[in-house]
């Protein structure tokens, strides 16, 4: 994890070691002047000579004024690492497999991953600068303690391998109290409630005793972790504490020896203690780090996990240049959810401009699913997907992501102005309003008073269903697609709205692929081809056909025509 954490930010990497250098030298050097003042005053044997004096001042100088430049240079390579880190793991969960992005929410994303990108900075400003001062101290005190005999530079070593030592043996409870610490704050994020619209559903429902009681279990729950990372934390600190202060007191006697037995002077000893005191110091500082460091690995581990399995945008941007979609044939495909039985097996499909298909289906029937499959989103477990001459499925379901364009029946507005939203994709075209008018959509936006500034409110809230879906639909088509599939975009929106997209639909199918999932009778009855999905199988055929020879599907729209008379 260390390595992939230096592997990011690279620009910026020689300009903080640069810094740290520099912060090293204004640290050592005070001590080494002292050293020689000392020397000097014991011994009389330097010779300071005028030009000697002036090019220690030089340099003194030079790093003291390029310090100030250079404090930055940290600060900016962790934020480059941080953005690009922040940057793939976004792109890692918006590529994610649709199977795996299952296991995603707001909580993993906001609160555990994104909070942990952020306390990285621990890593870069403090870690990594300590780590590189502590070995260039070091590489100071071994040459010194060499030099002058003395074996003091052989302590630091022991005091790194007993606290690795300890460490590796905290390492047996250490990742299951962060996992469990950091599981036990999800959880109950999960259960928080942060908006009044969900307050007031459980007072409705008189649940508020109940969710309250469920909240304090959850909220004990990690107070409890919590207090087991801090104990887990105190021991390891304490241990921690011991080894460096136990060695700095042998260090300490070890020198006052040296020099009790005149093997070295009094500059000598001092030089080599404040050394050694200052490396025990980092090491000390280090270790807490590594703690922070550890209580972020649950978060690292998977953000670097979304960041390798997702597929990368240079995947999907591999074949922008190949021709569009004119055809997609799908071949005795079967597919199948992870460890679940075939969800339906041998479809056959080809779909073609100038007709409008439907998907019919029971709830649960897979009709969505094969609608991933057709986004490129899902790969089949058998059988063959192309939209291109050469059945290359890799290119296919690549094509497939690209020239695909998907609507359910919960699209999302951003708040901003319905123009915003309208105009958030790329590559439309610019009279964007005039071939909305042409497709019949969007009228109603030119009865609001500020037309397309109009704001839609957080979600789109400040709109009507039928409006909200309105602007998605017109949303979508704007983006010039080759092929269309519309997952339930009428089945929760009034009869006017719905009218108004069924009849752009209509006209879309005249050029484009159009694929209409519905269970709505008055629709169905429109459509010029049906697959209906029954019995993990898709049978093909126009309603009459269906009508005449299907007896599920004669049974399932008997059902759907009484429904909608009701209504
Ligand atoms: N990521 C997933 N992992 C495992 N099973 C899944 C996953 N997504 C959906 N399923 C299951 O696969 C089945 C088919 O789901 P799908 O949404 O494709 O059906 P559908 O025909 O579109 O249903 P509906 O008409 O209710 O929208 C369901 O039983 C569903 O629970």
């Amino acid at each position: 994890m260390i390595k992939r954490l230096f592997s990011y930010g690279k620009a910026g990497r020689m300009g903080a070691l640069q810094q740290i250098v520099n912060e090293w030298l204004i640290m050592v050097l005070p001590v080494l002047t002292a050293a020689v003042i000392f020397f000097w005053y014991q011994t009389g044997t330097i010779n300071f000579t005028l030009t000697s004096i002036l090019i220690a001042i030089l340099v003194l100088t030079i790093i003291y004024f390029n310090l100030p430049r250079a404090r930055s240079r940290i600060e900016q390579w962790t934020i480059t690492a941080k953005q690009q880190i922040r940057k793939e793991y976004l792109q890692g969960v918006f590529n994610t497999d649709p199977v795996k992005a299952e296991k995603l929410n707001a909580e993993t994303v906001i609160n555990r991953d994104l909070q942990g990108i952020d306390r990285l900075n621990v890593f870069y400003n403090s870690v990594f600068p300590s780590f590189c001062a502590e070995f260039l101290s070091y590489i100071l005190l071994l040459i010194l303690a060499i030099a002058w005999h003395s074996w003091v530079w052989i302590l630091p070593i022991i005091c790194i391998l007993l606290i690795g030592v300890g460490m590796m043996l905290l390492q047996k409870v250490g990742p299951q109290v962060n996992w469990a610490y950091m599981n036990g704050w999800l959880s109950m994020g999960h259960r928080f409630i942060d908006d009044l619209h969900g307050i007031n559903t459980l007072m409705v429902y008189k649940a508020d005793t109940r969710y309250r009681d469920s909240f304090s279990e959850k909220s004990e729950f990690f107070r409890q972790k919590t207090m087991d990372l801090l104990k887990y934390q105190l021991q390891s600190l304490l241990i921690l504490n011991s080894l460096i202060f136990g060695t700095l007191a042998v260090g300490s006697a070890m020198l006052w020896f040296n020099l009790k037995n005149q093997n070295m002077s009094l500059a000598q000893s001092l030089v080599l203690w404040v050394l050694m005191a200052e490396l025990l110091i980092t090491e000390r500082q280090l270790g807490y780090f590594v703690h922070i460091i550890m209580s972020t690995k649950p978060a690292m581990t998977h953000i670097f996990h979304i960041i390798d399995h997702a597929k990368t945008p240079t995947e999907f941007k591999k074949d922008s240049t190949v021709e569009s979609i004119n055809e997609i044939k799908v071949e005795d495909a079967s597919f199948a959810y992870p460890d679940k039985p075939l969800l339906w097996e041998n479809a056959n499909f080809d779909l073609k401009p100038g007709k409008l298909y439907g998907l019919v289906g029971h709830n649960g029937s897979g009709k969505s699913t094969l609608a991933q499959v057709l986004r490129g989103q899902l790969k089949i477990s058998s059988g063959i997907v192309s939209c291109l001459s050469a059945d290359n499925q890799n290119e296919s379901t690549n094509l497939l992501a690209q020239r695909v364009g998907y609507l359910s029946a919960q699209p999302y507005l951003f708040s901003g102005t319905i123009k915003e939203n309208l105009t958030l994709g790329e590559g439309f075209n610019s009279d964007w309003q005039g071939y909305l008018k042409d497709l019949g959509l969007c009228e109603f936006v030119e009865k609001l008073p500020e037309g397309f500034n109009t704001q839609v409110g957080e979600g789109g809230k400040l709109l009507s269903p039928g409006q909200r879906q309105q602007i998605a639909f017109a949303r979508l088509i704007l983006m010039n697609k080759d092929v269309y599939i519309f997952d339930e975009v009428t089945a929760s929106i009034d009869s006017n709205n719905s009218k108004i997209i069924l009849k752009a639909i209509k006209k879309l199918a005249a050029q484009k692929i159009v694929l209409l999932i519905t269970h709505e009778w008055t629709i169905i009855d429109q459509l010029d081809f049906i697959y209906f999905l029954t019995d993990r199988h898709f049978v093909l055929g126009t309603v009459d056909e269906l009508d005449q020879q299907n007896d599920a599907f004669k049974k399932m729209m008997s059902t759907q025509k009484d429904l909608e008379a009701e209504l």
